[in-house]
């Protein structure tokens, strides 16, 4: 098999986007993070000052471009950097649970992941997204383990947190992701879990790079 796509879902800060990233460019494949595409209906939808989503949807154009891993461009203005803020990270897993917003940001999707090569991370992607990937991984670590990786991240970001505060709010996430109506987070049965507790960035990406190496064969 010559091309292939990847599913890697899991919980916040699972390091799911750094693995994810690494993967595609040693594979020479596209890379995309859903959960940014997520956070700019958000960040449109607190600008637009909580409108109606339906309406808020007609006027939105996400495109995203391959630099740097992945740049997300909402109508038009680079809104990366924005998309991690506090404001966006509090909001998202609401506008996430919409089912309009949900349809609209599946369907771009899958357009994407039409012609293979692709590695994307979310929520729900090897359950609801690209069901028949040819490669599904479900990545795990501890939460206080993903708090420190996200205050660490967070300092290298001028953003102000709490180790505590994080913990909180990502076991809170979690679980608004896992119990929503549609497409709640959860492991395919089909997909492979990696406990990247205690584990470098090389290792996890070697382990799935070995994964897809058995699939390309
Ligand atoms: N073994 C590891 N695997 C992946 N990431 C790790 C590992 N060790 C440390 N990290 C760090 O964890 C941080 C969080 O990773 P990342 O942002 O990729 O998670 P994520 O699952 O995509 O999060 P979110 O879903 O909230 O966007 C990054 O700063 C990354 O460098
Ligand atoms: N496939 C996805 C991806 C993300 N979400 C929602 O977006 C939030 C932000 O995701 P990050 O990966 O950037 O942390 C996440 O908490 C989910 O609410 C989703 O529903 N489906």
């Amino acid at each position: 098999m010559n091309k292939i796509n990847i599913a890697i879902d899991g919980p916040a800060a699972a390091g799911k986007s750094t693995i994810a990233k690494r993967v595609a460019s040693a594979l020479d494949m596209v890379y995309v993070d859903t959960g940014a595409m997520y956070r700019a209906i958000t960040l449109a939808y607190l600008e637009a000052d909580r409108p109606d989503l339906n309406e808020l949807l007609s006027g939105i154009h996400i495109r995203l471009l391959a630099e740097n891993g992945q740049r997300v461009i909402l109508n038009e203005k680079d809104v990366t950097d924005r998309l991690r803020e506090n404001d966006v990270t509090e909001n998202v897993s609401f506008v996430a649970s919409d089912p309009a917003v949900r349809r609209f940001l599946v369907n771009l999707q899958q357009q994407l992941t039409e012609d293979k090569g692709v590695v994307m991370d979310g929520r729900d992607i090897g359950t609801t997204v690209i069901p028949d990937a040819e490669l599904k991984v479900y990545m795990i670590a501890s939460v206080d383990e993903r708090a420190m990786r996200r205050q660490l991240d967070n300092e290298a970001r001028g953003i102000e947190s709490s180790v505590e505060q994080l913990k909180a709010d990502i076991a809170h996430r979690d679980h608004l992701d896992m119990t929503r109506d549609i497409s709640p987070l959860t492991k395919a049965e089909d997909a492979i879990e990696i406990d990247t507790t205690g584990q470098t960035i090389e290792e996890v990406t070697e382990e799935i790079l070995k994964l897809a190496a058995e699939k390309l064969a």
